[in-house]
């Protein structure tokens, strides 16, 4: 069966802090965050903008979050008023897997890995681990 791989990978800056955290993380400061997706298909389709079955998806709807809080995206946001939950690493890596695979067709399995700081990331899935 053919597999096609697709990898983006972005940044953004954004402010946060972690409610109920007993220490420096439950005061608002700022993160760089970096982000990896994967997006995996055995098929390829159409998008917004291509009318052929020749993409995975278009690696423009795997990056909204790059873009600016006033575009929809993460960038410059305060991420406690931009989540419904506590913003830690774990729950933004999730957040950006829920938004980015409601935009790309139903088929394409996700992977999501969120860096917090150079030595701290985390990944999340839905696929069987
Ligand atoms: N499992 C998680 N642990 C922690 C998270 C998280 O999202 N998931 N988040 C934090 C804080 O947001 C904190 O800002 C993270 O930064 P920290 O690791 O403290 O980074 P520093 O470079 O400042 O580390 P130092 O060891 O203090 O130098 C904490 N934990
Ligand atoms: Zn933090």
């Amino acid at each position: 069966m053919p597999k096609w791989i697709l990898n983006t990978k972005f940044k953004f800056d954004a402010a946060h802090l972690i409610e109920g955290y007993e220490g420096k993380c439950g005061r608002m400061h700022g993160h760089s965050y970096k982000v990896h997706v994967e997006a995996k298909s055995n098929t390829l389709h159409p998008s917004k903008y291509l009318d052929t079955d020749d993409m995975v998806c278009d690696f423009r709807e795997l990056k909204w979050a790059s873009k600016g809080s006033e575009k929809g995206g993460l960038d410059h946001a305060v991420l406690n008023d931009e989540l419904p939950v506590n913003p830690t690493a774990e729950r933004i890596a999730e957040f950006i897997y829920k938004e980015t695979n409601r935009r790309i067709p139903d088929d394409v399995s996700l992977k999501i890995t969120v860096w917090e700081t150079e030595s701290c990331w985390v990944e999340y899935t839905e696929d069987d681990v």
